[in-house]
């Protein structure tokens, strides 16, 4: 039986410190806009499954991630699924300052935060997650064939609210073709 929150820990570096990466997955990982977008336009239908939303309290390290003056957020974990097969686990990490993006339910985070024309973004960090991974478990889970994953992680700002968003592709994502 799986718990969530699941953990994305894991040694996230900056682009130019990754290396073997093929043009696909590179494609995959800094794609500046949004994943929804990019994983619609790959699809005939796409949906999003909340896997789990908790209030958490945000470590030293996390805040300072963040750049957040609260340690209050809510951590949300979700499916992204395309023709109903999971592409993504997305792990988000919501600072309870403002509750906008708290109330998303099935609605994908993208389709709002970039109508906003003051959104930006951290320079997008790669993590790997091999077999051994907590990650894996879901994988398991899903009934999908394990493999090494790809991650990417970034920081977005709307105005001075911050928020953590990660995104874990699965197996038998696009990147991996
Ligand atoms: C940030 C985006 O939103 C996507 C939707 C998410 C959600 O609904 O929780 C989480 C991660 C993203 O892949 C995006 O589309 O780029």
């Amino acid at each position: 039986m799986i718990t969530f929150p699941l953990s994305i820990s894991a040694n996230w570096q900056c682009a130019s410190l990754v290396n073997n990466l093929s043009e696909l997955e590179q494609e995959w990982l800094f794609e500046p806009h949004s994943l929804t977008a990019k994983l619609k336009s790959n699809a005939q239908s796409f949906s999003v499954k909340v896997l789990n939303e908790q209030t958490f309290t945000l470590s030293d390290a996390q805040q300072q991630l963040l750049g957040s003056n609260t340690n209050k957020a809510l951590k949300r974990e979700v499916l992204l699924l395309c023709d109903n097969a999971p592409m993504v686990y997305a792990q988000s990490w919501l600072p309870s300052t403002q509750t906008t993006l708290h109330n998303m339910g099935a609605r994908p985070l993208g389709d709002v935060i970039f109508q906003h024309p003051e959104l930006t973004r951290s320079n997008i960090e790669v993590g790997r997650f091999d077999s051994e991974h907590a990650l894996q478990s879901l994988v398991k889970e899903l009934n999908l064939t394990m493999r090494p994953l790809l991650g990417r992680r970034s920081v977005f700002s709307i105005n001075d609210y911050h928020f953590l968003v990660c995104e874990v592709f699965l197996p038998g994502a696009y990147l991996y073709s």
